[in-house]
């Protein structure tokens, strides 16, 4: 087996623009050297979309958090036809993932966050996406609603804030109706810190 650093045993040969409308989709070819040292073309496609960032907020003397609700049309035409349980989550634009995740809070849940923790930057579903998701969670209180929220109505963001028991958030993973990944992780990851 090959003992070379996968950077010298990948060799970029070419990439096609698909479609570049929202975000690029990139058709790329390359030669890659396997382990066991034979080389293949291969292709692969790659949905360029930008980093992003999360958050769960918890409030400690309520025992609650915040998620919201809203459409997801790849799982709506799934056939999920219920509107999708999740954290608070955004594109990071020209800032960083901690000014983001404080904007996006804002913009959607309406909530000046505090103590920002970031659990981890996961990447999602890395087969098909470069994307990073900063995972947080933070604190809030009842006093750090500071705008409607709700998201970007001019943007088609029609968001439900949903303030829950965290014992009953929890529970929704095991029901299924909880099923977002980074929802799940940082709901999880509450749970052991709790
Ligand atoms: N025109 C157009 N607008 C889009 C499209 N996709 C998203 N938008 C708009 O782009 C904005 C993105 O809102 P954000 O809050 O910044 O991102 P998000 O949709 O919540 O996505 C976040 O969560 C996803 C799920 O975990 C992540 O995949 C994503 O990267 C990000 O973290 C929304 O106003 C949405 O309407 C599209 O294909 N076309
Ligand atoms: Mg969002």
């Amino acid at each position: 087996m090959s003992d070379k650093p996968l950077k010298d045993r990948v060799t970029l040969v070419s990439s096609d623009m698909l479609a570049d409308d929202w975000v690029p989709l990139v058709k790329h070819t390359i030669d890659y050297e396997r382990r066991d040292g034979r080389r293949e073309r291969l292709t692969r496609e790659v949905y360029n979309r930008p980093d992003a960032c999360a958050v769960l907020p918890y409030d400690s003397a309520r025992g609650t958090v915040l998620l919201i609700r809203q459409l997801r049309l790849p799982v709506f035409l799934k056939g999920d036809e219920e509107p999708m349980w999740e954290a608070c989550a955004g594109v990071i634009e020209n800032e960083d993932p901690e000014q983001a995740i404080t904007r996006e809070a804002i913009e959607e849940l309406g909530y000046q966050l505090h103590d920002l923790h970031l659990v981890t930057a996961m990447y999602a579903s890395p087969a098909s996406f470069g994307e990073r998701v900063w995972c947080y969670t933070a604190t809030y209180e009842p006093s750090d609603k500071v705008a409607s929220g709700g998201g970007a109505s001019g943007e088609g963001e029609d968001i439900e804030v949903v303030e829950l028991a965290f014992d009953n958030a929890y529970a929704r993973i095991a029901t299924g109706e909880i099923t977002d990944a980074k929802t799940i992780l940082l709901l999880q990851h509450l749970k052991l810190s709790l």
